[in-house]
């Protein structure tokens, strides 16, 4: 079994690269929905606030790694020989995916530009969406708080996301199919 992660700065292309492994029907476990999955455990309403709080509940209280655990668990429940994990954002959950899967967990870090993703930004508009440059940057901070730096350092293998929406999804799948 491969269990691939993307890691990427804000508006990279991690999603697109997620449906990219969908259409070629690899199951992909995301971090956001573990997060979801624990907030309706608690009986919380899904709101923003509510999520994100339970984010940072599981990580302050279990560790930085809280959430890679529970998506091990969910891995180890699908019968694939290849899994996508979304949603890596620290060098914590990095290592621990590292020391449960060794050789078979290769991390791909999708590199654009400042520029090129507040293009991107611009034009996805999605509710969270960044309105300005100052807005991508302080989001790119927020993350690099979290150690998302570190963990695009360590990267496997680097996918540059510079050209068109074709090339990117010419690039991923010749990735995952030779995995
Ligand atoms: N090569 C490309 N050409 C044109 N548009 C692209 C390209 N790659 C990604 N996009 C678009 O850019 C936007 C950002 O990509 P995506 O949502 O996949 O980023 P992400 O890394 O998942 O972002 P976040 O961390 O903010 O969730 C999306 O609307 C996506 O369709």
């Amino acid at each position: 079994m491969k269990i691939i992660a993307f890691v990427g700065m804000p508006a990279s292309g991690k999603s697109e690269a997620s449906n990219i492994a969908r259409s070629l029907n690899i199951p992909v476990v995301n971090m956001g929905d573990v997060v979801r999955e624990e907030t309706a455990r608690c009986g919380l309403p899904p709101t923003d606030e509510n999520i994100g709080g339970t984010g940072t509940r599981l990580r302050r209280e279990e560790g930085m790694d809280a959430i890679a655990r529970r998506c091990v668990h969910k891995v180890h429940l699908l019968d694939s020989p290849v899994i996508v994990i979304d949603g890596t954002r620290n060098i914590e959950e990095v290592n621990y995916f590292k020391n449960q899967f060794g050789d078979d967990f290769k991390l791909v870090a999708i590199d654009a530009s400042f520029d090129i993703r507040f293009e991107r930004v611009k034009k996805r508009a999605r509710s969270d969406d960044m309105c300005s440059t100052e807005e991508l940057k302080r989001r790119d901070e927020r993350e690099k708080g979290w150690g998302l730096d570190k963990a695009i350092e360590i990267a496997d293998i680097t996918i540059s996301n510079t050209s068109s929406l074709e090339k990117f999804h010419e690039q991923v799948k010749k990735l995952l199919i030779n995995l």
